[in-house]
């Protein structure tokens, strides 16, 4: 038994461009991008539409060509081992594409066919159980509802039991309550093991499902690290107030800070950098107008404001 990689997936120089077609010009869809997905973490892909995420998902699938570079799925060059690292992954696609009359235990034992894995060693209950599709195991696929189907695709994707599951944009046009279930089969599958990839362009989805992130723009990746230190990296914290009273002008000693007063004169916002001001010197120079402070507030720097300033340094 050989011991298990450190990555998940490891990609160094990765770099696809589609050649121009037509009247189209050539695009670099992925400009020499290095990175590891450690094995066991459950990993965000994240970058606005047109990034190369699916780009690089299709390189992984071997559905793309890449252009340069080299690319390893559970220790195996894609190149010199193309069927055996393909078979360490199983891929949830973007398209809901699903026969419509086959029936989930049906398409589940298709699947596990394809894939050659023997009937005594198919796991199609528990993958029926994992997906929560038990009970519609012999309803026709048209009947199920999108998150249904969404939750289908996964379970395809795992009847060979890959160590690596990646999804491709997995909510899209999911709606939120489905979101939230199909969420939840994505944790309880990383906690039994298995290394998630999933793209996105929701930051939210990145935020409350992922502990490891990258951000990719351009084909350039621009971001790879823990979520916790990603979100520490933008030094900044909103301060909302209001008093008992209205302002007649802005207290002078927020003049320094980066303060506005609400429309109504009833209250303030504060932008300010904890590393460098304490939220009490902001309360104190509130205090010496002798207006008492009614109401407060607190907004941390979400992954949005990060993804903002990182992409637009990127353009810069
Ligand atoms: N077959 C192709 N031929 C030419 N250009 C392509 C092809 N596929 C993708 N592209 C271009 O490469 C760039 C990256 O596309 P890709 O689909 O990888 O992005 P993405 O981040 O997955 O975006 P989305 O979330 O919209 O799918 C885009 O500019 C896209 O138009």
């Amino acid at each position: 038994m050989t011991s298990l990689p450190e990555n998940a997936i490891s990609v160094r120089g990765l770099t696809k461009e589609y050649r121009a077609q037509g009247s189209g010009a050539a695009k670099l869809a992925l400009d020499n991008v290095d990175l590891d997905i450690p094995r066991g973490s459950l990993f965000a892909l994240l970058g606005p539409n047109g990034a190369g995420k699916s780009t690089f998902i299709n390189i992984l699938a071997g559905m793309v060509v890449k252009t340069s570079g080299t690319a390893s799925i559970w220790d195996m060059d894609i190149d010199r081992e193309p069927r055996n690292s393909k078979a360490a992954i199983g891929i949830v696609p973007q398209e809901l594409n699903i026969d419509p009359f086959f029936t989930p235990e049906e398409m589940l034992n298709v699947q596990a066919g394809l894939y050659g894995v023997p009937k005594a060693e198919r796991r199609t209950e528990e993958i029926l159980r994992m997906i929560g599709l038990e009970d519609k195991r012999s309803a026709y696929a048209r009947t199920l509802s999108g998150g249904m189907r969404r939750r289908l695709l996964v379970g395809k994707a795992m009847v060979h039991s890959p160590p690596i599951l990646v999804l491709d944009e997995p909510t899209a046009g999911v709606d939120i309550e489905l979101r939230q279930q199909l969420w939840e089969s994505v944790v309880d599958l990383n906690k039994q093991g298995v290394t998630i990839l999933l793209t996105t362009h929701y930051l939210e989805e990145a935020e409350e499902l992922c502990d490891r992130i990258a951000i990719i723009n351009h084909g350039k990746l621009i971001a790879n690290e823990e979520k916790s230190s990603l979100l520490r990296r933008l030094d900044s914290k909103t301060l909302s107030l209001r008093v008992n009273g209205t302002f007649e002008e802005m207290p002078a000693d927020l003049a320094d800070y980066n303060a506005t007063l609400l429309e109504d004169r009833t209250g303030i916002q504060v932008t300010y950098t904890p590393s460098k001001t304490h939220a009490g010197q902001i309360l104190e120079a509130i205090r010496t107008t002798g207006l008492e402070i009614t109401d407060i507030s607190t907004e941390e720097t979400d992954l949005e404001d990060i993804f903002l300033q990182l992409t637009r340094r990127d353009a810069a």
